[in-house]
């Protein structure tokens, strides 16, 4: 039998949503570090929904360009599994976030058209997964989150040689066609799953999960 599908719900604020997306089979939260952001949380809450999280679910934490001095206070104050880098971080600055906290690292990388495919390679010597999610629209206010959708034709059948999630606009009602359009064997949702910006609905959650894993 394959593996299940992983799924990581993201942009995470409150002790009852992480237990409703650990019960609900999700392998992975996230916790959003980005101040105009709906789901922004600050790092003595994540702190306390780290703490209290299930062992198995991994904690990840979203950042969009953050320097060395939040990243220092942050790997510090919240027990995490994992950074997701989710700016314009270069390759480079991928490599030196990872030898610097000793934590794997997943780039999220927007795509919008076939050109975009180019720059998710960028990112595979250097990143230990990669978020393939749809672009942000231009002049908008969140790199992501946006509850956009990518023509996930793009990226049927490609494979890359490193573990790889995809992203954007995915719903209870549209993830299991998304997965067998894809061949994608890890999904991320935030906007999806809420019942307004920043409130999760836990039913979405749970029916999310169930949908990927069928
Ligand atoms: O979710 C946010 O508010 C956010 C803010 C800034 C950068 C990234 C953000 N979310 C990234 C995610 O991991 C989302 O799960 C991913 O972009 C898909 O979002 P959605 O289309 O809403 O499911």
């Amino acid at each position: 039998m394959a593996d299940r599908i992983s799924v990581k719900i993201c942009g995470l604020r409150t002790a009852d949503e992480v237990a409703a997306v650990a019960a609900a089979g999700a392998s992975y939260c996230g916790f959003t570090f980005f101040g105009k952001s709906p789901r922004c949380v600050t790092p003595a809450t994540a702190r306390e929904l780290a703490l209290g999280a299930p062992v198995g679910l991994a904690k990840v934490a979203l950042t969009v360009n953050a320097d060395d001095a939040f990243l220092d206070a942050l790997t510090a104050h919240v027990p995490l599994d994992m950074l997701q880098l989710h700016g314009s971080e270069p390759p480079e600055r991928v490599a030196e976030v990872k030898a610097r906290y000793g934590l794997p690292v997943m780039k999220a990388v927007g795509v919008a058209e076939a050109a975009d495919l180019a720059t998710v390679e960028r990112y595979v010597p250097v990143a230990d997964q990669i978020l393939v999610d749809a672009k942000p629209p231009k002049g908008g206010e969140l790199p992501g989150g946006n509850g956009l959708t990518f023509d996930w034709r793009l990226i049927a059948g490609r494979r890359w040689p490193v573990p790889w999630m995809l992203a954007g606009g995915l719903t209870p009602e549209n993830v299991g066609e998304a997965i067998a359009m894809t061949g994608a064997r890890q999904v991320d949702v935030a906007s999806g799953v809420e019942r307004a910006p920043g409130v999760k609905d836990l039913a979405r959650v749970r029916s999310f999960v169930t949908a990927a894993h069928a």
